[in-house]
């Protein structure tokens, strides 16, 4: 289970933009976040995914309070988490080819033995063609890197998936095969889904149960 416990977090302790916000998921569920442009979705999600230390609260993972934020994280716990961002261009590597970019988290955890069978494995999940895996990020499509991407998030296999907008800029077709990537990747391992956005229509579609962010913010 992932709780998110009375979380405060913002980027100015004076102001916090995420005040004492409280979820739960589930071992295996899917929980779509809503809420208006600006509100805090994403400062959530990153705390969630311990990438951004709240001002107050708790992150529980599997029933162990987080031990730490970003490269301070415990490796068990940070790579319990695999993140997909709304702008692959923002998080993708310029200089990596598509496979050194989805191998970085085997490399950076001494795996890299594992590369060559995991790359193939994934690049068939998320729908890459072997073609484009040697190519870099400006010569791929934002769908294309996007897929390189959720491949990233999945090459340790995390529990836990955190999308944040992962689909918002791209069109209804590579939309439909990214969501079918992660719902394939969950069936296999049984991981949990936070995915936040704004499309209600998509996250009521995807997920097991969607909460709105003003719901969260009164509880
Ligand atoms: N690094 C930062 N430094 C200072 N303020 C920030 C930073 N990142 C976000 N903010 C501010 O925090 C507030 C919440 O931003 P956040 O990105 O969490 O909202 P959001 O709900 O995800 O929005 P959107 O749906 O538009 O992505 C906004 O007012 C934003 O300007």
């Amino acid at each position: 289970m992932l709780e998110l416990r009375s979380l405060t977090a913002g980027y100015d302790r004076r102001d916090p933009v995420v005040r004492d916000v409280s979820l739960t998921v589930a071992a295996g569920e899917s929980v779509g976040l809503l809420g208006p442009s600006g509100c805090g979705k994403s400062t959530l999600a990153r705390v969630a995914a311990l990438l951004h230390q709240p001002d107050r609260g708790q992150v529980v993972i599997d029933g162990e309070p987080a031990r730490g934020w970003r490269h301070r994280a415990p490796r068990a716990q940070r790579t319990a988490f695999g993140v997909v961002f709304q702008q692959p261009r923002l998080s993708a590597d310029p200089r990596l080819t598509l496979t050194q970019l989805v191998a970085e988290p085997l490399r950076a955890t001494g795996r890299a033995v594992e590369v060559p069978d995991r790359i193939r494995e994934l690049a068939r999940t998320v729908g890459l063609g072997e073609d484009l895996l040697g190519r870099r990020p400006h010569e791929v499509s934002d769908g294309q890197l996007q897929r390189a991407c959720l491949a990233r998030a999945l090459v340790l296999r995390p529990r836990w998936l955190i999308c944040d907008e992962m689909t918002a800029m791209l069109d209804a077709s590579t939309t439909a095969a990214l969501v079918s990537a992660v719902e394939t990747y969950r069936a296999d391992s049984g991981a949990g889904l936070l995915a936040v956005g704004h499309d209600k229509v998509l996250l009521e579609r995807w997920c097991d149960r969607t909460v709105h962010w003003d719901e969260l913010a009164r509880s």
